[in-house]
């Protein structure tokens, strides 16, 4: 053990001997309450079937109490049970952190800054739930985004962890988990499944399957859901959500838990239930920070540190208990029986008169001095209990993530499970190509073979492309818009790397649009009676395949670099727009300053393609009705020549298609790294 964390873990026992006292007095006005949690909970159900009883709620309250009781002492029993290895505390310390955002300003035409957080410092230390509280925008996600790592561009100031600066680097990722209030999770699987899946990534495969399942096992049971082992996500209530996230990111046992607004949505049971969990996991030694929203008395009392931010500055940081004395030191009584929680909120707005720079001022000095004293205090105790490395104490090392490779199978697995509990939107997929295919089938039954109706099959071979480079497109384009907060929390929590990410989700989408265009055309095909020549065949579904597919990396470019609102017109634009060339204008009739749009134009190489393979190849004379007396394109070169597809090169048509797809993958691949890495 080094003796940095010795000299925490020292730290923090001696802090924990000095836990202190209820922060309810003023509700309880001048009855003084004995200091821990449990004591307090008991002090104020008892101080509210006083009261309730005198308004003859007695019943009601009791069975409210014990009810209560029963749910969270259940919570604690199951969490004793389990124990996580130790890992070193981390302690952090933020100095004078300011953030300022840039925005466009559509009144006054310039880009504006906003300064959101101003040069606020504090620290959290490990063993405490520390809560940061404040009005509505007053920046408490900004400070837990920033603290975190979450978000970078915009702000200054240092944040320390365990006394050594804190950069992007792994090293530091490792120490924590970052829990966002939407607690977008994959509602295909079931709890036990995305724990499997999160156990498989973070644990890596150096740690025997049996201790993977025992830990995924323990973590639910832990925190309360091992009767969800088999329920889908989607089916689990609010607080089951938010307790599934907590536990996902348990696995890998982070020092440091960011979480934003854990209790949100929740009702008043499950909220306890929550912050009593929390309150656990910090007191294994964790680093607990979360940002809350007007808790209960109950629950503001679970909490051992506060920082109350107005208008991004502090006006309060310390034990909750000292919260209510400090108020009443500069003039700002809480009125008894009322919520310490609700005070302060009132005094962050401004009510009460309360003097908001003033206790900025306040907490700024009381920061500096905590801080110098505590350097004091570790000089001390450095010098009181020379640090000597224990070996008895195990602190466990990082877990060993899975290899790209191994992410990238169990990705795949996640992606096609997914897939398949998603089968009425496949099914979908399937079915409308079906339904088109003999729709257009119908509607141009025949025209492959007939001499007098070329240009009926020149429509339908350019309909038929359109519709899989449509279809092709369109099925991804929204894939990474809906899925960018569940990659941001799982990329952002070390769970994988982006690569294998990507190739596992357009290795999933990739056969079955292959499989659905496939359909498609066999149906259609044999309708209009296309030629039945192997070799025809074969070019003909080759530039079709490799069309679709291209279209669909063009679709993941968009989606992964447009807002949704904007992404699902620009896929179908860019697709008449390319589909333009080629089709409804020559290129020797195009102006010369759009003729690039023609050698770049995926579209035109596949349906250059397509058409080639249905006329060309010294096709012989079309069949031409015998009672029409002149069959304009009895000769299949003659459509060719009109069309300005005579000099179709294969292999090049095949290589700028497969060139595109190439190029629009990495795009994409770059443009969600910078999206994840440059925050
Ligand atoms: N990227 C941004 N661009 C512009 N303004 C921003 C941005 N991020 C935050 N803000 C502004 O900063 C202020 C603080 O936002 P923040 O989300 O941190 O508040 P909060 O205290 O968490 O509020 P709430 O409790 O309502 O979630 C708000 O006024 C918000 O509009």
């Amino acid at each position: 053990m080094s003796s940095a964390t010795a000299k925490a873990m020292a730290l923090t026992a001696k802090e924990d001997k000095n836990r202190s006292t209820s922060p309810l007095k003023c509700c309880q006005s001048s009855t003084s309450l004995t200091s821990t949690s449990n004591d307090g909970e008991a002090a104020i159900c008892e101080a509210m079937t006083k009261l309730v009883v005198s308004t003859n709620g007695a019943d009601l309250l009791e069975t409210c109490n014990n009810n209560y009781r029963f749910h969270t002492n259940n919570l604690e029993e199951q969490m004793k049970k389990h124990v996580f290895p130790k890992r070193p505390p981390a302690d952090l310390v933020f100095d004078n952190i300011s953030y300022t955002t840039c925005m466009w300003s559509m009144t006054r035409f310039r880009i504006e800054s906003k300064e959101i957080l101003h040069g606020i410092s504090g620290k959290f230390k490990s063993g405490e739930l520390s809560a940061i509280m404040g009005p509505s925008g007053a920046g408490k996600t900004t400070l837990l985004n920033v603290l975190a790592g979450y978000i970078t561009r915009g702000s200054s100031g240092s944040v320390l962890v365990n006394e050594t600066k804190r950069d992007q680097s792994l090293r530091f990722r490792k120490l924590t988990a970052y829990i966002p209030q939407d607690e977008e999770l994959r509602l295909e699987l079931t709890a036990m499944e995305a724990m499997t899946v999160a156990t498989n990534l973070k644990l890596g495969y150096t740690v025997s399957q049996q201790y993977k399942i025992d830990q995924a096992t323990e973590i639910l049971e832990m925190l309360g859901l091992e009767r969800c082992h088999n329920t889908l996500t989607s089916r689990l209530s609010g607080g089951q959500r938010k307790r599934l996230a907590i536990a996902l990111e348990l696995i890998n046992n982070p020092p440091i838990i960011f979480l934003d607004e854990p209790t949100t949505g929740l009702d008043s049971l499950s909220c306890s239930q929550c912050v009593s969990l929390l309150k656990r996991l910090a007191q294994e030694g964790r680093t607990i920070i979360c940002t809350i929203h007007q808790p209960s008395a109950l629950v503001f009392e679970m909490f051992d540190k506060l920082y109350a931010l107005s208008n991004g500055n502090c006006i309060y940081q310390g034990p909750i208990e000292g919260l209510v004395p400090h108020l009443s030191s500069v003039g700002l009584d809480c009125p008894p029986y009322h919520n310490p929680a609700d005070f302060l909120m009132e005094v962050a707005i401004g009510e009460h008169n309360a003097d908001l720079e003033k206790l900025s001022n306040i907490s700024n000095v009381y920061t500096l001095q905590s801080l110098q004293m505590e350097t004091k205090e570790r000089e001390v105790l450095a010098n009181e209990y020379p640090i000597i490395d224990d070996p008895t104490v195990a602190v466990a090392a990082d877990p060993i993530p899975a290899s790209v490779l191994m992410q990238f199978f169990l990705l795949y697995k996640r992606n096609l499970l997914c897939a398949r509990r998603n089968y009425l939107y496949l099914f979908n997929r399937l079915a409308a190509h079906i339904f088109i295919g003999f729709l257009f089938g119908y509607l141009y039954r025949g025209v492959g073979k007939g001499a007098n109706t070329a240009l009926a099959n020149y429509v339908y071979l350019y309909g038929s492309l359109l519709l899989i480079v449509y279809t092709g497109k369109m099925s991804v384009t929204l894939s990474f818009p809906l899925e960018m907060k569940i990659l941001n929390r799982e990329h952002f929590n070390r769970w994988f790397r982006l690569f294998p990410y990507i190739l596992s989700m357009v290795l999933v989408e990739i056969p079955f649009q292959i499989f659905c265009t496939w359909t498609y055309l066999a149906i259609s095909y044999w309708l209009t009676e296309q030629p039945v020549d192997s070799l025809r065949i074969h070019i003909f579904v080759l530039f079709c395949t490799l069309s679709t597919l291209c279209a669909q990396s063009w679709g993941y470019f968009i989606g992964a670099t447009t807002p949704i609102k904007i992404a699902v017109f620009v896929g179908p634009v860019l697709a008449c727009l390319f589909s333009v060339f080629g089709f409804c204008i020559r290129y020797l009739d195009t102006p010369v300053i759009f003729r690039w749009m023609f050698h770049i134009s995926y579209y035109r190489a596949g349906f250059h393609g397509v058409v080639y393979s249905m006329y060309g190849y010294n096709r012989t004379d079309l069949e031409c009705p015998e009672e029409l007396l002149y069959c304009h394109y009895k000769h299949p070169t003659k459509l060719l020549r009109e069309m300005g597809i005579t000099d179709v090169n294969i292999y090049s048509n095949i290589s700028l298609i497969v060139v595109i797809s190439l190029v629009m993958h990495s795009l994409t691949y770059i443009s969600l790294w910078l999206k994840l890495n440059k925050r």
